[in-house]
């Protein structure tokens, strides 16, 4: 299925000269939702995956779906001072200065295979950074998974060669 159609162009948003994917109009479909849902997992389908990774906040939408297909939990990682329990975390670069992601001590063990999602790879900033927490638990990323991947603004260098999968990319 093409998914295209159903990710929205909005310019000039969160900010002058951006032009934001808004993948709004495919979550609202419900046998879309559940097609882009299937092809996030076909992605992955050769991985045994313990722990699938989702990023706040447009990670959670998808990362529990796909956690429940692959029968693999759920992890969230969220952005500083949200998380409850012990965390460890990593800052990662916005356009201007830097912020903080978390995840709990306890989330991943030693030699799990964690799948890493989100639904944008932009400046790989974000994600560099998630893949941090995971391997500072001893976790294994095997996979990052993007709805979409802007691959103009180069956020693959910054995975350092960590695989990466995408349904769309611009
Ligand atoms: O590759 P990067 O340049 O790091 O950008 C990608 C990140 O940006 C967006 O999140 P955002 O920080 O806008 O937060 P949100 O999901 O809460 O909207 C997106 O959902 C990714 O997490
Ligand atoms: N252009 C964009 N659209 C949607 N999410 C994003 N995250 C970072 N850049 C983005």
């Amino acid at each position: 299925m093409d998914f295209e159609p159903f990710i929205r162009d909005i310019e000039d948003f969160p900010k002058p000269g951006v032009v934001f994917k808004d993948i709004t109009p495919l979550l609202k479909d419900y046998q879309v939702l559940l097609k882009a849902s299937d092809a996030l997992c076909n992605m992955v389908a050769d991985h045994a995956i313990d722990k699938v990774v989702g990023v706040d906040s447009r990670g959670f939408i998808f990362a529990p779906l796909i956690a429940s297909r692959l029968q693999a939990g759920f992890v969230p990682v969220r952005k500083k001072g949200k998380l409850p329990f012990d965390t460890v975390s990593a800052s990662y670069e916005l356009e201007y200065g830097t912020d903080s992601l978390e995840i709990h001590t306890d989330a991943i063990m030693k030699g799990e295979k964690v799948l890493v999602h989100d639904d944008v790879l932009a400046t790989g900033g974000t994600a560099k950074a998630v893949c941090e927490l995971v391997e500072k638990l001893g976790g294994e990323v095997v996979q990052c998974n993007f709805l979409i991947h802007l691959t103009f603004l180069n956020g693959a260098q910054k995975l350092n060669g960590r695989k990466i999968s995408t349904l769309l990319e611009y």
